[in-house]
């Protein structure tokens, strides 16, 4: 049986302390972090360079020995390596090529060929494979296809994914197309990660919180129950991680829905609620606010202690509500790992 504590709260065991990583834990609040990302020249050339993503990857583990790493790359990778074109403008965000009718999906690169542009990504799980410690478990990670489907169509970040929604509003066949490539691409992005020595994989649907009612069913359940049954069928022992992201009452039921093996739950919900009303399906990730990363002080301790006990009668993973954001300050990272630890 595996020691390693991430695995062990996935299979549904309920730990005395709770594993514990941090989304966007290799990232801008690090300054060995923007060391390495100037040495690569920008964000995109550092996700490429397999040596370099290996080196971010690692710093927040040799920092602060967390119990897992997170693969260094970006959700926007696949879109990408589907044909889109992708940059980053600095201080604003990401910027792709449009998609707006069937004819664009249509005009996407064939499935089969998105290895050619991730293979650097996978050589970099390779590199992490044999570097971490032994204890530390090798995350991997996709967008889910609502949220990837949401920068493709809009070509950048948008504050209410209003272009994706007027496309799944008015023709329903091209966006259902784009979900339908999205969710075989990623089926495929997955499975190659998983191949070169992911031992868990992560789903993040940043945005499914801007689905209701029946669209939350067809395009953030029905996407990730059919990406997990795929997954499973060809590595039936690797877990799997579901972020639904400001879900809300969305996320009762999500694990059975979809045969996730955890639900990762942002900060717009109590942890009490979440353990009597998501925890009981079994493992969850979460869920303290990234605010606090940022302000630190007694607030902080107050309310890493309210998350751990709020889910310490069942398996749990520890971990912020969403990104840590680049002003956090990295003490008191150091200092949530000591009180989730029991310090
Ligand atoms: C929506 C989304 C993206 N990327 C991701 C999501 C889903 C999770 C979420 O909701 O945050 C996921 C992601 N992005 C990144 C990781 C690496 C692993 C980790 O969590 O440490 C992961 C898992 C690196 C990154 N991805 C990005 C950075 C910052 C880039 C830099 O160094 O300038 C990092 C470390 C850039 C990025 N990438 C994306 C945006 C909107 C931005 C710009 C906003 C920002 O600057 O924070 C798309």
């Amino acid at each position: 049986m595996t020691q390693k504590t991430i695995l062990r709260a996935l299979k549904g065991e309920t730990q005395p302390v709770p594993p514990i990583w941090m989304m966007r834990q290799a990232g801008r609040y690090l300054p060995e972090y923007r060391a390495t990302r100037a040495k690569a020249g920008d964000f995109l050339s550092l996700c490429y360079n397999s040596e370099l993503a290996a080196e971010v990857t690692l710093q927040p583990i040799r920092r602060y020995g967390f119990d897992a790493a997170i693969l260094f790359a970006d959700i926007l990778l696949l879109p990408q390596a589907l044909g889109a074109d992708l940059w980053f403008e600095t201080g604003e965000g990401p910027r792709l090529s449009t998609i707006g009718d069937k004819a664009g999906v249509s005009a996407l690169r064939p499935v089969g060929d998105i290895h050619e542009t991730l293979a650097p990504v996978y050589e970099t799980v390779r590199i992490l494979s044999q570097a971490l410690p032994r204890e530390t478990t090798l995350i991997g990670f996709a967008g889910a296809p609502w949220t990837v489907a949401t920068y493709m169509i809009a070509g950048r970040g948008t504050p209410d994914q209003g272009p994706a929604h007027l496309l799944k509003n008015t023709d329903r066949a091209a966006f259902q197309a784009l979900i339908d490539v999205l969710v075989l691409a990623t089926v495929e992005y997955l499975s190659a990660q998983i191949t070169a020595g992911a031992e868990v994989v992560k789903l993040f649907d940043s945005w499914a919180g801007s689905l209701k009612g029946q669209d939350f069913e067809d395009f953030a359940v029905a996407p990730a129950r059919a990406i997990i049954a795929a997954l499973k069928a060809r590595h039936p022992t690797t877990p799997i991680i579901a972020f639904p992201r400001q879900a809300g009452e969305g996320y009762i039921g999500f694990a059975k829905a979809t045969r996730a093996d955890c639900v990762a739950l942002d900060d717009g919900i109590s942890p009490v609620w979440a353990a009597n009303h998501v925890q009981v399906d079994g493992c969850v990730q979460g869920n303290l606010a990234p605010g606090h990363m940022v302000t630190g002080g007694e607030d902080l301790v107050r309310e890493t202690r309210r998350v751990v006990q709020a889910f310490s009668q069942g398996p749990h993973i520890f971990n912020l509500g969403h990104g840590i954001t680049p002003d956090a300050n990295p003490d008191n990272v150091a200092r949530m790992v000591e009180v989730v630890r029991g310090g």
